[in-house]
């Protein structure tokens, strides 16, 4: 999984939920999406109910799964009456995979409906008129709906059975559930991706010592095809700890004993990265081996992606933005909306491995970047000296533990401010960021509901939305990403 910071201290969320047994089944209308598209259903409960998977002008049967004083969780149990606009989900797998959920409504529909309950939801918070909420709104970032992921994580299931194809599933697990469904197609990855997980499938079929292979990590990058396969020690008290292996004792399973890969499993490996010609990474703990190269390195080995004519190298561990039009794309919007200049000192927190940071650095005069990983912050400085950009300075800092009081030394005077947090928002150093007197600022958000928290202190601070619009970065899920500028 893709290293992001993690606070020490998480929020709790609070959960009063009961059992749905008096409510039951009832029959309701369709009448709105919420924020995650899920259909908002007249019921006879007085409650505001949200069920998955209908659409707006549907005459639907729903189960209440869950229930609180005001709000029922439901389900579907039949659509009695069916939208014009619903379509057939083009992949296989949607009825169980977990992945992508919104498959039965076209790209052009999800976007139009992502796009109005943000809009809705950013006129309300700010208290836009409605000509207001349209001059600030812009056109959405887009991307084909399918093949557009460039990065994937799939993990394994191991079955008894001594042979045969269900010996082995290997792709996502299946929604609300720890099973895996065995893929044999996915629309939503770059096709490469998709030939080369089922070719290695098949491949490691074939080795006895395979059943130590958890996770594989697969990437489309512009060069090359990567793959990482993850495997575990089914002895180490890590792995035993982490119950990421097999969950029972496996007969026939060749357990991996020393601190280095079985023979079998890397040869196969190793004819498998000739015979595709693609980059392979193997990863036993914390070491990586690169089967081709022969490199063994306890540092992760490095991958390249590409955007604005710059180059980042980042490892499996290391967040990256999984579709790579929408990043091109949102790159160039959050340039031409911040419109940095050579006179610009620009702060970019969350900085990751310098995705925004390395395109401001590119045209202004100075930027600073905050990341939490300590990792990505060298990775950060590694890339700035990759692209022979000097203007950038990289701080690790815990910004959800900020302190006013024992100021950071990355908190100096700026003109531009660049924000991209991941879902917790960037409530904590909220407060002192209208102190900095930023005269812009672009808020890059995964999570329109904290974004909208965090600008309603801004603009409590004499800020003012000046653009937004949404990022559809994951199409056919329910994800939806803004981009908000705000001037003084
Ligand atoms: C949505 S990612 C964006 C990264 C980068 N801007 C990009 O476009 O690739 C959010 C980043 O914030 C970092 N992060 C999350 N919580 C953090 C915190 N409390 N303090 C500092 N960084 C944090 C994550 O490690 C991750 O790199």
């Amino acid at each position: 999984m893709a290293r992001i910071f993690k606070p020490s201290k998480q929020l709790k969320s609070r959960k009063h939920a009961s059992s749905s047994k008096q409510l039951g089944h009832f029959i309701g209308h369709v009448d709105k999406y919420d924020l995650q598209l899920k259909g908002i259903v007249s019921n006879p409960h007085n409650k505001v109910a949200f069920v998955p998977g209908v659409m707006v002008g549907e005459k639907v049967k729903v189960n209440a799964v869950s229930y609180t004083d005001k709000v029922i969780q439901g389900e579907i149990v039949d659509i009695l009456k069916a939208s014009e606009k619903r379509i057939k989900p083009q992949c296989g797998h949607f009825e169980k995979c977990g992945g992508c959920q919104l498959q039965y409504m076209s790209n052009e529909q999800q976007t139009l409906e992502k796009s109005f309950a943000l809009q809705q939801l950013l006129a309300k918070a700010c208290n836009l008129n409605q000509s207001q909420s349209e001059d600030i709104w812009q056109a959405p970032v887009e991307s084909d709906a399918f093949g557009y992921r460039r990065a994937a994580r799939l993990v394994t299931w191991w079955s008894d059975k001594p042979t045969g194809d269900e010996r082995l599933q290997l792709g996502f697990r299946e929604e609300k559930s720890k099973q895996v469904v065995d893929i044999k197609e996915c629309p939503v990855l770059a096709p490469d991706l998709v030939d080369v997980a089922l070719k290695l499938k098949a491949t490691l079929l074939k080795v006895e010592t395979a059943t130590s292979v958890t996770h594989i990590q697969l990437f489309s990058l512009p060069n090359y095809t990567a793959v990482v396969v993850r495997i575990t020690d089914p002895q180490s008290s890590r792995a035993k700890h982490k119950g990421k292996v097999v969950k029972t004792p496996l007969e026939g399973i060749t357990p991996v004993t020393t601190h280095s890969i079985p023979t079998s499993l890397k040869e196969a490996l190793v004819d498998f990265a000739e015979q595709q010609d693609i980059h392979l990474i193997a990863e036993l703990d914390d070491q990586q081996f690169d089967v081709l190269r022969a490199h063994l390195s306890a540092n992760q080995l490095q991958l390249q992606y590409q955007a604005d004519q710059l180059k980042f190298d980042f490892t499996a561990k290391d967040f990256i933005q999984v579709n790579a039009e929408v990043n091109d794309k949102m790159i160039a919007q959050a340039m031409d909306w911040l419109n940095p200049s050579s006179e610009d000192t620009i702060l970019d927190l969350f900085s990751g491995v310098g995705n925004f940071t390395l395109p401001l650095a590119k045209r202004a005069k100075h930027v600073i970047g905050v990341e939490g990983v300590f990792n990505m912050v060298k990775q950060l400085k590694h890339n700035a000296e990759l692209n022979g950009l000097t203007s950038v300075e990289a701080y690790q800092a815990d910004l959800s533990q900020f302190d006013e009081k024992r100021p950071p030394k990355w908190l100096k005077p700026i003109d531009k401010l660049l924000l991209d947090p991941a879902r917790d928002g960037a409530f904590a150093v909220m407060q002192t960021i209208p102190k900095l007197k930023p005269k812009q600022i672009l808020y890059i958000s995964c999570n329109p509901t904290t974004m909208v928290r965090d600008i309603k202190l801004l603009i409590s601070a004499g800020y003012q939305l000046k653009k937004a619009g949404i990022l559809n970065m994951f199409p056919n899920t329910s994800h939806v990403e803004a981009m908000v500028l705000l001037e003084k």
